[in-house]
């Protein structure tokens, strides 16, 4: 679905923003695309979905390049930004109408349907978007990456400004779009989205892709094989890390009472500190 060999861009001459990507994204996948601010994540998203040229390497999607743009390259994609791109003069159906008239007409989705899904307030939905909190405009511009049933949707941040039930929500929206054979690129520093929705992810900083693997191998690779244990000791609770392996006969500390023992098994931010150096929001 995604192909990309070497990929370089430099915005001024003599620093590389991205220094020579190599992935390759399947069809039917969830893939994020993990990094802290400023690593080259929204770089890539806009190379690959044809909005900046300029780059060396290879850029593949569906087989053709993406500045390329052939007349049905942009009806297959759909575009989350990190930025909602609405006219808050319009109320959301009325974008969402304006921007379904680009796609023929078997493509297009019901724009009133899809904020029921999206569970947009109803008492908003003809009133102007400049007067939408920013998880409404989030949940407009949800509705407008998928109002032409793309084969391959770039989401950039897609949970930030929702709730948690909202973020519930849409984690929920696109697993169902995987389900109906549908591509992602997530773009996100968001651990729980990566964690729970990926079935790859790639870590990048500085312009470079550091690992890519599926969460659980990430976090298979590095776990410290340590134990948190809490016990009672002549009356005082304490809690210690112990190796798993120094766990398999007798605790090695003397103890009247084990209250819990829980593994201590590290987040996928743990990883990417790990790989990187970096944590994700710097
Ligand atoms: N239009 C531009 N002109 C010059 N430099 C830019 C431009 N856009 C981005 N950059 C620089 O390129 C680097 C990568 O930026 P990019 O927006 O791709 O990072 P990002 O990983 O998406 O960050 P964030 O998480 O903050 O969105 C940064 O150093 C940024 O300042």
């Amino acid at each position: 679905m995604i192909d990309v060999k070497n990929l370089r861009f430099s915005y001024k001459k003599g620093h590389e923003t991205l220094r020579g990507l190599t992935f390759a994204v399947d069809d039917g996948e969830i893939f994020g695309f993990l990094g802290p601010n400023g690593s080259g994540k929204s770089t890539t998203q806009k190379i690959l979905t044809g909005i900046l040229g300029g780059y060396c390497g290879e850029a593949l999607l569906f087989g053709q390049k993406p500045d390329a743009h052939p007349m049905d390259f942009r009806s297959q994609i759909g575009v989350l930004f990190e930025f909602p791109y609405l006219y808050t003069n319009l109320s959301a159906l009325d974008n969402l109408n304006y921007f379904a008239s680009f796609y023929p007409a078997g493509r297009r989705r019901n724009a009133a349907e899809l904020l029921e899904m999206l569970e947009f307030k109803k008492e908003f939905l003809r009133k102007p978007v400049s007067s939408y909190s920013k998880g409404m405009r989030q949940r407009v511009s949800m509705a407008r990456a998928l109002i032409h049933n793309p084969r391959l949707l770039f989401l950039d941040e897609p949970t930030s400004g929702l709730d948690p039930s909202g973020a519930v929500l849409f984690r929920k929206i696109i697993e169902e779009e995987r389900r109906k054979g549908t591509t992602v690129f997530l773009t996100t520093h968001n651990m729980l989205d990566a964690d729970l929705l990926c079935d790859r992810v790639a870590f990048i900083a500085d312009g470079e892709i550091n690992a890519l693997d599926t969460p659980q191998k990430l976090k298979e690779q590095k776990n410290s094989n340590m134990a948190e244990v809490t016990y009672l000791y002549e009356n005082k609770r304490c809690t210690v890390s112990v190796e798993l392996s120094r766990l398999s006969r007798v605790f090695p500390f003397p103890h009247d009472k084990i209250i819990s023992i829980h593994t201590k098994e590290p987040t996928l931010e743990d990883i990417f500190i790990q790989y990187t150096g970096k944590g994700l929001i710097s």
